[in-house]
């Protein structure tokens, strides 16, 4: 059985959540709409039509929910801060936006709670996409102007900060497949976002140089270990061309400043342009990598899929979410990123979408048990095999608002009654509680 003892002693364990997911209060206090808000309101656009707008009403109840987080025992939170709820309108500062997470961090110190900020997780201000969005160029000195403010804001109390969260995701699901907001289906496009998105980041790297001299930051990306879905050697071929899209991606530019090749040479191939302006500045060096891993993707090649490629079902147990357990992954891709990049990593995301069911008062999650149990087996497995991890942060503190999929998917170790808004310990919580203690 694993023990919380078996890792370093400056290893951290915490959990995960972004604003949009949890915060609601979406109309209050001068918070601005993003692009969510508007993809969320618009029908047919997530379950049920779903929004936001209250979510856990975290806004209001940030002081139980970090109780919560005391009573279990972590030793640091990942959050992000809504950018429209500090530039309702991409520019101007929105005073209550700004005490509101003055208050969380605060909070947080006071409890003995380390806070890791995500500046960016996918609630781009509506103002700004107005004029171009994560198209426009401009938008990344728009990002450096938020960063800069939030560094200065925040920076002697946290000196922990991620400038993005899963570029991959704002970009391609964003962009190429619509499922994400702003919802458009353009493959140059969503190339187009990556590249300003890493811009961005670049930008915020700099500007985390000059204002937060003691602290660490870094970029948080999705992590999947891609796998051939048959034997047929063109699909391992593939498979190696889909790590180079997903994966490396957003890895090389950031510490090699270019582009993974055979990646380049098919999107050119298919007459799209990749951009390569400002690599100087995307690689500007970063402290650590942020590992969001789930699962495997297995893939096989498909002359009918524009890229060549397409998705296959792999006979795993899978989550709710459909996606297959497989904490090989995690080792795998934790060894693959420190021995292709050489930096520090914290796992910023790992945990499962469960059937949890309320039952007298209970959620008896033991298959979430088991999940995390896995990870982090195979987590402390990289660590001794060389790997210089630092963190694990689960996904996530609590049920939440779960982009298209709305309220649909729980992946909280605490259970959200939406009616009630009531926050119960799930058997995960309460097993994480005494793991903490081992
Ligand atoms: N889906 N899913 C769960 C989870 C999502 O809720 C987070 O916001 C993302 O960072 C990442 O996709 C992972």
């Amino acid at each position: 059985m694993i023990r919380r003892s078996d890792f370093p002693k400056d290893f951290i364990f915490g959990t995960a959540t972004a604003a949009y997911q949890i915060e609601g209060a979406a109309n209050e206090d001068g918070r601005g709409p993003s692009i969510w808000d508007v993809f969320s309101h618009t029908p047919g656009k997530t379950l049920n039509g779903d929004t936001g707008d209250v979510a856990c009403d975290h806004y209001h109840r940030y002081k139980e929910d970090i109780q919560l987080m005391k009573e279990i025992g972590l030793d640091a939170y990942r959050f992000s801060i809504s950018w429209p709820r500090i530039m309702p309108d991409g520019k101007n500062i929105n005073q209550k936006g700004v005490d509101f997470y003055n208050r969380l961090v605060d909070e947080l110190l006071k409890n003995d709670i380390k806070p890791f900020v995500t500046l960016y997780h996918w609630d781009l201000p509506y103002a700004l996409y107005e004029k171009g969005g994560w198209l426009n160029p401009d938008i990344a000195l728009y990002f450096r102007a938020y960063a800069t403010f939030m560094f200065n804001e925040l920076g002697d109390r946290v000196k922990h900060w991620i400038t993005l969260n899963e570029p991959w995701c704002s970009s391609f699901l964003g962009y190429y497949t619509g499922e994400h907001a702003p919802g458009h289906q353009n493959l140059q496009e969503a190339i187009t976002a990556a590249h300003n998105l890493l811009r961005a980041h670049g930008h915020a790297v700099q500007a985390f140089r000059e204002e937060v001299k003691d602290g660490k930051v870094g970029l948080t990306n999705v992590v999947m270990k891609i796998e051939p879905g048959d034997a047929k050697p063109e699909s391992f071929l593939v498979a190696n061309l889909v790590d180079k899209f997903v994966n490396a991606w957003f890895h090389d530019p950031v510490v090699f400043g270019k582009y993974p090749e055979e990646a380049v040479a098919l999107y050119t191939e298919k007459g799209l342009q990749v951009p390569d302006s400002d690599m100087n500045i995307i690689s500007t060096p970063i402290d650590f990598f942020g590992v969001n891993y789930y699962t495997r993707t297995l893939v096989v090649f498909d002359m009918n899929n524009p890229l060549g490629f397409s998705y296959v079902q792999g006979d795993l147990p899978k989550t709710e979410m459909g996606w297959e357990i497989y904490p090989q992954g995690l080792f795998d891709m934790l060894v693959y990123l420190k021995e292709r990049y050489k930096l520090p990593l914290y796992i910023t995301e790992n945990g499962m979408a469960g059937p949890d069911k309320l039952e007298n008062g209970r959620v008896h999650d033991n298959y979430r048990i088991e999940y995390l149990e896995k990870h982090f087996e195979k987590a402390l497995e990289a660590i001794n095999a060389g790997v210089d991890l630092k963190g694990y942060f689960i996904w996530s503190l609590m049920d939440n608002f779960e982009w298209a999929y709305g309220y649909s998917k729980r992946f909280g170790i605490i259970y959200v009654d939406y009616n009630t808004q009531k926050r119960i310990l799930k058997d995960s919580a309460l097993w994480l509680k005494e793991f903490l203690k081992s």
